[in-house]
């Protein structure tokens, strides 16, 4: 079975073929570090009525998924100064993020200052980008530290998001989870990070998993939302690909992996699963969802295979923060460490990052 029909459809739905590894090598690298990263500039998806039709016949080919992934570092050919592009563009994609029990609004300063200075000033400087703003996608956290976040951003353009609805579990009760969606939007978050109640899935309520996510966009209003999965928890990619059509159907902005907190976090392989729906999506109602792998993304090398798995499935375009994030809380100290190197040889310890 080719790549094009690793995750099959009912539908009438055709996979665009993928392209070969040779034409990403060759593939000019991302523009490096946008400046004006602007992080909402595709036309925003609109809920679409239910209907099971469009996910009820999907099977996921296990084996096709796997064998494609595991051509990935393979096709991971960008080296030196592209390298270097690339981890720049990968750094306007992070959602800078801290959800600790511990945390406390100096934390969430410090993370606000990282996230406006992301690269030191020298290693721009040595990259040819000192005259260029560099900064994160987005930076996450809890709703308490909503306000202190967008205060130490302000003027920056840079998002604040908020993870919402009871977040990692999502088992309070429904009307609580839509105010506490609205007090984050209240207090200037513009990204709501919402997690599913995934007993919906588990059983297979998928009309409830619709209205559920149709009632957290409404509360969301004009915030963007971001549907977290918690693939880890969802037990079958069968379970993953109709999750992510239903929650694109009832109008997500993004779909996103996981919440961290779960045993299994973002992976290459529910990534694909995810990619593909997003590709059949787009191909049945022309809206581009957004992508945000999360959860233990914390190395340079993973972000580029990330990367390189977004432009191949879905396009140039995805690689963009309106259309990709990766929720990390210290990926960006490797990236740095990283880009370090390649200006001068040598690799600092990760003790002189501390945040990120
Ligand atoms: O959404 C973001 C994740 O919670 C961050 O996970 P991480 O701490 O493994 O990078």
């Amino acid at each position: 079975m080719t790549s094009t029909s690793l995750v099959r459809s009912s539908g009438a739905v055709r996979s665009r073929p993928t392209p070969p590894a040779s034409a990403v090598a060759a593939l000019t690298p991302a523009a490096p570090a946008a400046a004006s990263t602007q992080p909402h500039a595709a036309a925003r998806n609109t809920a679409q009525p239910f209907d099971s039709g469009w996910f009820e016949g999907i099977r996921v080919n296990l084996s096709a998924a796997e064998r494609r992934v595991a051509t990935l570092p393979g096709r991971r050919s960008v080296k030196k100064d592209a390298q270097a592009g690339w981890l720049l563009k990968a750094i306007t994609c992070i959602d800078l993020t801290t959800l600790n029990g511990d945390d406390t609004a100096e934390r969430v300063r410090r993370l606000c200052a990282k996230a406006v200075t992301p690269v030191r000033a020298d290693l721009l400087a040595a990259l040819g980008f000192a005259d260029r703003t560099l900064h994160t996608g987005a930076v996450c956290v809890y709703h308490r530290f909503v306000s202190t976040a967008v205060e130490a951003l302000a003027g920056t353009g840079i998002p604040v998001a908020a993870v919402s609805t009871g977040f990692p579990a999502g088992l309070i009760p429904h009307e609580l989870k839509l105010k506490e969606i609205e007090a984050s939007v209240r207090d200037g978050a513009s990204e709501i990070d919402i997690v599913i109640t995934r007993e919906h899935v588990l059983t297979g309520q998928w009309q409830k998993l619709y209205d559920e996510m149709r009632d957290f966009r409404s509360a969301a209003g004009n915030a963007h939302v971001k549907a977290i999965l918690a693939t880890g928890e969802l037990k079958t990619l069968r379970n993953v690909a109709k999750a992510s059509m239903v929650c694109m159907m009832a109008g997500a902005d993004f779909i996103k992996t996981s919440t961290g907190k779960e045993g299994v976090n973002a992976t290459p392989l529910v990534t694909l699963v995810m990619l593909r729906m997003i590709r059949q999506y787009e191909a049945r109602t022309g809206f581009r969802v957004g992508y945000k792998p999360a959860g233990g993304v914390s190395t340079a090398k993973t972000a580029l295979d990330y990367q390189v798995l977004m432009k191949e499935e879905l396009g140039r375009a995805w690689l963009e923060p309106d259309l990709f994030r990766i929720g990390a809380s210290t990926l960006l100290a490797d990236i740095e460490r990283q880009l370090e190197h390649h200006v001068t040889g040598r690799y600092s310890a990760f003790n002189r990052h501390p945040i990120g």
